[in-house]
């Protein structure tokens, strides 16, 4: 494959843009090789500056659920740009977005747009801090909500995927505040809760941890997180900026039944531009100011342009029939057939898997937390990952990432996926 402007670009790129790139996973370095640079997106694909074509199953981190350059949304921008790209000032369709995901996401009673999902988890933690007047808060190794400085303490995604899950820069003040509990296991959450007495806030975590591959909740962990912020008068806060209007048109929420005091979201919502948004309980949402003490604010927050795109997913998502049904049945035929080549070829590599997104571990232990997502071979990733790049199918460049689906595969291209999968395992084991 020849990817030589892809090469001359990254090349250049690193003189002027640290690592050559705006976000760090992009530089491919856990998985080695030079990155692809993208001249363009259609559907299920993704086209080089080498006019190498390949199926999408990173889309974008999540946002591209209905594939690329969809029409419904590419309308809706264009439309809303001939009308100007920022006013700084209220508009008709913030009110239109925020009534429609306070219908999707009922706990979500009011609800604030930022530009990202960074913003949105910082504002909703120092919400949750304001409304309690406590300063601690609770997360979990492994999630990862952001690079707010007190969330980038046993950080997944790009911070581990990089080796540095807690980052130079953070003050030990700041991190003194954020007390780290393991996933899955509430016993932990308890023993912090107990050691830190009406001191915690918050507690915050992915409801379905997409940052460290794709780990799933064990049963009775987020019912037991609700109760014990209940009775220790704690927000919680579900991180649904990967799962929000992905799992289901309200999330993790939705899906497990427990219904969280602030959620808050990013990715799908800006229909692939830049967005985020926390929300809840009006009795929490109203310390915003201006109408609460609690100070959050943003030049292009509510940006018309961004609105206009997230509101027209939203509303696909809300109104077409189906659409989450679609999703489930593209996973499940994909993750069958990975699973049938796994056991065809003798593997016994853990899979983790929930509607439209799975990770596939190079590890045979069940991955449940950090501690075992990190028993994962990430050097054999790096070659599986190098294998299905060479097939044409472009995944997240790190074991700890999970993939994302859109409703953009269609049968042909599952199927292509499953074979290169098993080519791909065959060659690198
Ligand atoms: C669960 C979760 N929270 C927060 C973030 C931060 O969002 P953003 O990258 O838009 O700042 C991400 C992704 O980066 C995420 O996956
Ligand atoms: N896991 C991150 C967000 O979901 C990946 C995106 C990034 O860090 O660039």
């Amino acid at each position: 494959m020849d990817i030589s402007n892809s090469k001359s670009l990254f090349a250049n790129a690193q003189n002027f843009i640290p690592g050559g790139v705006n976000s760090p996973v992009r530089a491919f370095k856990a998985v080695g090789g030079d990155p692809l640079f993208i001249k363009k997106a259609d559907g299920a694909y993704l086209y080089d500056e080498d006019d190498n074509r390949y199926i999408e199953l990173i889309n974008s981190w999540g946002p591209m659920i209905l594939g690329h350059n969809h029409p419904v949304i590419k309308e809706a921008v264009i439309k809303a740009m001939e009308s100007g790209t920022s006013f700084g000032a209220p508009t008709a369709k913030e009110i239109e977005i925020a009534a429609l995901i306070t219908k999707m996401v009922p706990s979500v009673e009011k609800v604030r747009m930022v530009n990202s999902g960074t913003e949105a988890t910082m504002s909703a933690v120092r919400l949750a801090r304001g409304f309690t007047g406590r300063d601690k808060f609770i997360k979990f190794e492994g999630n990862y909500h952001g690079h707010g400085d007190s969330f980038l303490i046993a950080a997944g995604s790009g911070a581990i995927t990089m080796g540095a899950p807690n980052s130079p820069g953070v003050t030990i003040g700041t991190a003194k505040d954020t007390l780290l509990a393991l996933y899955n296991d509430l016993e932990s959450v308890e023993q912090l809760i107990e050691a830190n007495k009406a001191e915690v806030a918050a507690i915050i975590l992915e409801p379905v941890p997409g940052n460290m591959g794709l780990v799933l909740p064990e049963e009775g962990f987020l019912q037991g997180l609700r109760k014990l912020c209940d009775e220790e008068g704690i927000v919680l806060i579900f991180d649904e900026v990967m799962t929000g209007f992905r799992l289901a048109k309200g999330g993790a929420q939705e899906v497990f039944g427990v219904t969280p005091d602030l959620t808050t979201m990013g990715k799908i919502i800006g229909g692939g531009m830049p967005v985020g948004a926390y929300g809840g309980k009006k009795e929490i949402m109203d310390f915003v100011s201006p109408v609460g003490p609690v100070y959050q604010a943003g030049t292009l927050s509510g940006n018309p342009i961004a609105m206009a795109a997230g509101l027209a997913m939203l509303q696909y998502l809300d109104q077409e029939p189906g659409v989450y049904n679609q999703l489930e049945s593209i996973g499940n035929k994909l993750v069958g057939g990975v699973k049938q080549s796994l056991s065809k070829l003798g593997l016994n590599y853990s899979m983790n898997h929930l509607g439209s997104m799975y990770s596939l571990f190079f590890s045979e232990e069940k991955i449940i937390d950090f501690e075992t997502a990190k028993t994962s071979d990430t050097a054999l990733f790096g070659k599986y990952f190098q294998a299905m790049l060479k097939r044409g199918v472009y995944l997240p460049p790190s074991q700890f990432e999970s993939l994302f689906l859109s409703t953009s595969l269609k049968e042909e291209h599952i199927e292509y996926i499953i074979q290169a999968n098993e080519e791909s395992l065959k060659e690198i084991l």
